[in-house]
């Protein structure tokens, strides 16, 4: 029995994770869960899995589930210690990373210490603090095994193969919402058609990335450190379909790739059943007969500006991605607040980045300190 514990289960990850667990009850026990403030959600999941623990974000939800749920052997706890426990409970073998943003970031850190596999989908602490996750991994031997589909893909290309061998990485990326849009039209776009992804039904805040193509900046630097390859091996390919999800070129020109409907329990199983493979439930199987062409093109730059910038910031390191990350949280969460325009997260963002003075090798202190400082840059330019 492998016992899990999964933070964000609340979320389109935690959802689709909890569907993973379920049809295996035989296989996988869920023995810890974390969410924020969706505590309809949250008690339904607790009276399904009957977690031994519950973090929660805030104490008020912590009080009202413990009445709820009195004498049922549950401990109920909240706050960012809550989230940390959850992630190095004793029994536990697997940490379920599906948190959104850089609050994931100490909680992997302490389930590394704490000798737990970790099956990271929170791709937010592998920009702002990859080197500090990877080396951490190292350190304590344990395994950071991608969820993110193109990291899952890559991951599953790279089996049995020589890392040494490896040419580039190719990420394939869909584009997002406005992908048919010039940018010049992307003046007047609202929250609704930028939430409108047109192959994958996710969070808003990863709905906002992929929209404005930071979701593959991002990609590219966690692909730079879950893998260590150099930024000039690694290619972003426009891929309409989301059908292929990523690829590995290798040096004698081979080219191996992964596929498969868009459907996130695929890498979600993957990495829980990893080295094995299991029959998944419910899921569509790839007719390519019936998709009939997969299309592929270059990607501009200048159209999609915020690849740039998370290029350019992974490349300098340091501190830089920790700005590019922080600054980009805010400017998200204003845009789906309504306080700023969708090309006004970009332009905040390259705002953020420019004043940016790099402190290289950053320990966690630091990167806590310019991620605080970014972000309450960002919040004055937008106030
Ligand atoms: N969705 C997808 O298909 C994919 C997602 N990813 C990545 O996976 C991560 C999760 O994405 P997704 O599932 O879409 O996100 P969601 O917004 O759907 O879910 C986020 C989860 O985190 C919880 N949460 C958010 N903020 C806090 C906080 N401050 N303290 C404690 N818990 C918190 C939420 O709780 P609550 O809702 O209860 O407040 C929820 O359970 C992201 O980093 C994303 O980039 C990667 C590939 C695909
Ligand atoms: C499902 C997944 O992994 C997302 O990160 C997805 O990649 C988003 O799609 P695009 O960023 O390619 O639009
Ligand atoms: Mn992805």
């Amino acid at each position: 029995m492998k016992k899990i514990s999964l933070l964000g289960a609340t979320g389109s990850i935690g959802e689709q994770t909890l569907d993973v667990i379920n049809s295996y009850r035989e296989r996988f026990e869920l023995i810890a869960i974390s969410f924020g403030s969706n505590i309809e959600y949250g008690r339904k999941i607790i009276q399904q899995f009957k977690p031994k623990f519950v973090a929660v974000k805030e104490k008020k939800t912590c009080e009202q589930l413990k009445l709820e749920f009195l004498n049922e052997g549950i401990t109920f706890s909240y706050g960012e210690e809550a989230l940390m426990e959850a992630a190095m409970l004793e029994e536990v073998e697997i940490v379920v990373n599906a948190l959104v943003g850089n609050v994931g970031l100490v909680p992997t850190l302490k389930a590394i210490e704490a000798g737990k596999k970790v099956a990271i989908a929170n791709k937010e602490p592998l920009v702002t603090a990859g080197h500090l996750l990877t080396e951490h991994a190292r350190r304590y031997n344990v395994p950071l095994l991608p969820v993110d589909s193109e990291h899952s893909a890559i991951f599953q290309c790279l089996q049995g193969e020589n890392p040494k061998t490896i040419e580039r990485l190719i990420l394939t990326a869909s584009g997002g919402s406005f992908r048919d849009k010039r940018r010049d039209e992307l003046d007047g776009v609202t929250i609704e058609e930028a939430l409108s992804h047109p192959n994958w039904s996710m969070g808003a805040k990863i709905t906002i990335d992929s929209a404005t193509m930071m979701n593959k900046g991002f990609e590219v630097i966690e692909a730079h450190w879950l893998f260590d390859i150099p930024y000039e091996k690694i290619d972003v390919l426009l891929h309409k379909e989301s059908i292929i999800h990523s690829l590995v070129e290798f040096q004698d020109t081979s080219v191996i790739a992964q596929l498969g409907t868009p459907d996130m329990r695929v890498p979600i199983q993957y990495a829980l059943t990893y080295p094995n493979r299991l029959p998944l439930t419910n899921t569509k199987q790839l007719k390519l007969w019936e998709i009939g062409q997969l299309h592929f093109a270059k990607v501009d730059f200048n159209r999609y500006r915020a690849l740039k910038y998370a290029y350019d910031a992974g490349k300098i390191g340091g501190t830089m991605p920790t700005v590019l990350n922080a600054a980009n949280e805010v400017c998200v969460e204003a845009f789906l607040a309504n306080q700023i325009t969708f090309l006004q997260i970009e332009e905040l963002i390259e705002k953020s980045l420019s004043r940016h003075d790099v402190l290289p090798h950053p320990s966690l202190e630091v990167i806590q300190e310019v991620d605080i400082e970014t972000r309450q840059f960002v919040k004055n330019l937008i106030s």
